[in-house]
């Protein structure tokens, strides 16, 4: 077995004059991974998260981190906490500063990096979240998403390994926690090992490729999630429900309306093998609708507008913090915010065009999955660029126009 990249071993702990918040607890992170901690409130999750960073200290048991015990002196513990970036659940608790600048800087600061650096570092991790331009703000004055981006920020200035969110999207509206999400997923897709706890299983099932279960101070089951949430014994056992897709296509299958297979993870894959069921292998509908791209680097607001205006597209989506920012510049009003791609596939099934605004990678991102989308249904999918720039590099493979 491979070490993982955090390790929590038979660790237990209690608060003062409290009931134990963790008896026993074993789980292994692994470098790279999405890992959700799904479980209902009082389970343990916060208090096994401040383990992992170091901010609480096991009664018994040990935590390690790259295979090594943790070290509780102050020196070890800001090493590790500049490599396992930790954002509270309430931004409040984490926001210092009187100015966005100056609490984002405020890791880089302590940290003992140069002041151009600690600029560099403000300013890239201010664009990250999408908040550049609110250099100056106070944060207190700001919302409660934009208080998290800040919190966000202000860890990703460190530029940790691992990214440990308690709770990310509590007290967000969906579009906040949506906006979240999609940054999470943006971190993750970069490489870095990303944490979250939540009781949110419709996230947890969305977004993790592991899950681990708790309750009680306990854990109950870790896998994948789609074996982690079928089973409802267990999930009543944690007082929680399945998430929703997951329910309905189990009860399907039981009811042998489709065939088992690994339960899908987004509505387009589920209407995917709906429609398999009940027409076979062959296509119903082939996609007559467009998806058109753009680079928000390389469009102007008028030429978008133009598109919408003149009913050339129906639905207009943006990915990615910049092309957000551009969207929100530009007054162009978003349909999607969030799993952009598969939203804008359903609606070129059912005919109907829409625009996908992105910037840099994601571009040939998008390409890439509308290809492969293509090339699993068997169905033909048009991508068609607009603006300056955003076709595939050449070599890569294209989208049948
Ligand atoms: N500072 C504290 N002092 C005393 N008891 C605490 C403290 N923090 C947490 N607890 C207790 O420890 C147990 C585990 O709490 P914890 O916050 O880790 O759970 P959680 O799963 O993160 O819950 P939630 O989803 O509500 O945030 C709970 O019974 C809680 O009351």
């Amino acid at each position: 077995m491979t070490t993982p990249l955090l390790e929590a071993e038979n660790v237990a702990y209690a608060y003062q004059n409290s009931p134990p918040a963790l008896a026993g607890v074993s789980v292994r992170i692994e470098a790279g991974s999405k890992t959700a901690l799904v479980g209902p409130n009082g389970a343990g999750k916060s208090t096994l998260l401040l383990m992992l960073n170091g901010m609480l200290r096991p009664a018994s048991g040990v935590i390690r981190f790259e295979g090594r015990p943790l070290a509780y002196d102050n020196r070890s513990l800001r090493d590790l906490r500049r490599r396992v970036g930790f954002v509270f659940q309430n931004p409040d608790v984490q926001i210092v500063a009187p100015t966005v600048e100056q609490d984002v800087a405020f890791g880089p600061v302590n940290l003992g990096l140069p002041p151009d650096a600690v600029r560099q570092a403000v300013r890239d991790a201010l664009g990250y979240v999408g908040l550049r331009g609110y250099e100056k703000r106070p944060p207190h004055h700001l919302s409660g998403g934009e208080k998290k981006r800040v919190a966000i920020a202000g860890i990703l200035a460190m530029q940790p390994e691992v990214l440990v969110f308690d709770e990310p999207t509590s007290a967000l509206d969906p579009a906040s926690s949506e906006e979240v999400m999609e940054l999470l997923d943006e971190l993750a897709s970069g490489g870095r090992t990303v944490l979250v706890s939540t009781h949110d299983v419709e996230l947890a099932y969305r977004w993790a490729d592991s899950v681990i279960l708790m309750e009680r101070g306990g854990v109950l089951a870790r896998g994948a999630p789609e074996e982690v949430f079928s089973d409802h014994n267990l999930l009543a056992a944690a007082r929680l429900k399945p998430p929703a897709l997951l329910d309905l296509y189990n009860e399907l299958d039981l009811r042998r309306v489709i065939d088992r297979g690994v339960p899908p993870k987004s509505v387009l894959e589920f209407t995917d093998r709906i429609e398999r069921a009940m027409h076979g292998n062959t296509p119903a509908r082939n996609g007559t609708g467009r998806i058109y791209l753009c680079n928000a680097d390389l469009i102007t607001g008028d030429e978008v507008r133009a598109l919408v205006e003149h009913g050339t597209v129906e639905h207009v989506g943006a990915m990615g913090t910049r092309a957000k920012e551009f969207a929100n510049r530009e007054r162009i009003l978003l349909d999607y915010t969030y799993g952009v791609i598969d939203k804008c596939i359903l609606k070129a099934l059912i005919g109907e065009n829409s625009l996908i605004i992105t910037t840099g990678g994601m571009v040939e991102h998008v390409h890439r999955r509308i290809g492969e989308y293509s090339a699993e249904s068997g169905r033909t999918l048009a991508v068609t660029p607009v603006g300056e720039a955003v076709s595939p590099r050449p070599g890569r493979e294209s989208v049948p126009e």
